[in-house]
């Protein structure tokens, strides 16, 4: 459901690795935004196979030690929200709190992208920010930043308080 990459910014961090996750459901952006951020480059996706939160959950006991050395060490979670897709964001809720549960995240900060701010009649980011509840998570620093993966517009914002979070952890 995510795509892990762990030396974005290398040279901010010049010798420790940061270990950031991406996370979201389908069709939410991840992939454009990783694209955008790396390259400064909008590219035609297709979607990523095995991301879906759908495979996560239908996989759920199973795989739940598979997850856990996947969120080990990681220091950041951004989960990319498709602002246009209402229907599925109680879904979104439903996965991020779980995922927020998890003790290997118990220190990382979370960040969330409201994606997709060019589209007209998008949700804003504090409807968002309430669909989500993330007022409810306890002992979390965390951040809902609008943007738009494909004009770029509050992606960087958005990572740099992810910066700001991890530099002074
Ligand atoms: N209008 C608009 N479209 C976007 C934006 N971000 C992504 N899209 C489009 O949404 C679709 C899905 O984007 P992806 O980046 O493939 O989404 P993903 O989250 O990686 O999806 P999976 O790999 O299936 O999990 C693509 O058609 C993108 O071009 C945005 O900010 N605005
Ligand atoms: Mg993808």
């Amino acid at each position: 459901m995510g795509i892990v990459f762990s030396n974005l910014w290398t040279r901010l961090f010049s010798k420790a690795q940061v270990k950031i996750i991406i996370v979201g459901l389908d069709n939410a952006g991840k992939t454009t935004i990783l694209y955008k951020l790396l390259l400064n480059q909008v590219v035609t996706t297709t979607p990523t196979i095995g991301s879906n939160v759908e495979t996560d959950i239908a996989g759920q006991d199973t795989m739940r030690p598979t997850w856990k050395t996947y969120y080990t060490d990681t220091k950041a979670v951004i989960m990319v929200i498709d602002s246009t897709d209402a229907i599925r964001l109680n879904l979104a809720k439903e996965e991020l709190h779980r995922m927020m549960e998890s003790e290997q995240l118990g220190d990382a900060c979370l960040l969330v992208f409201a994606n997709k701010q060019d589209v007209k009649g998008a949700m804003t980011a504090s409807q968002i920010s309430d669909a989500l509840s993330l007022t409810s998570l306890k002992d979390k620093q965390w951040h809902i930043q609008a943007c738009s993966a494909l004009t770029g517009e509050g992606l960087h914002e958005g990572l740099d308080w992810v910066v700001v979070q991890i530099a002074g952890s």
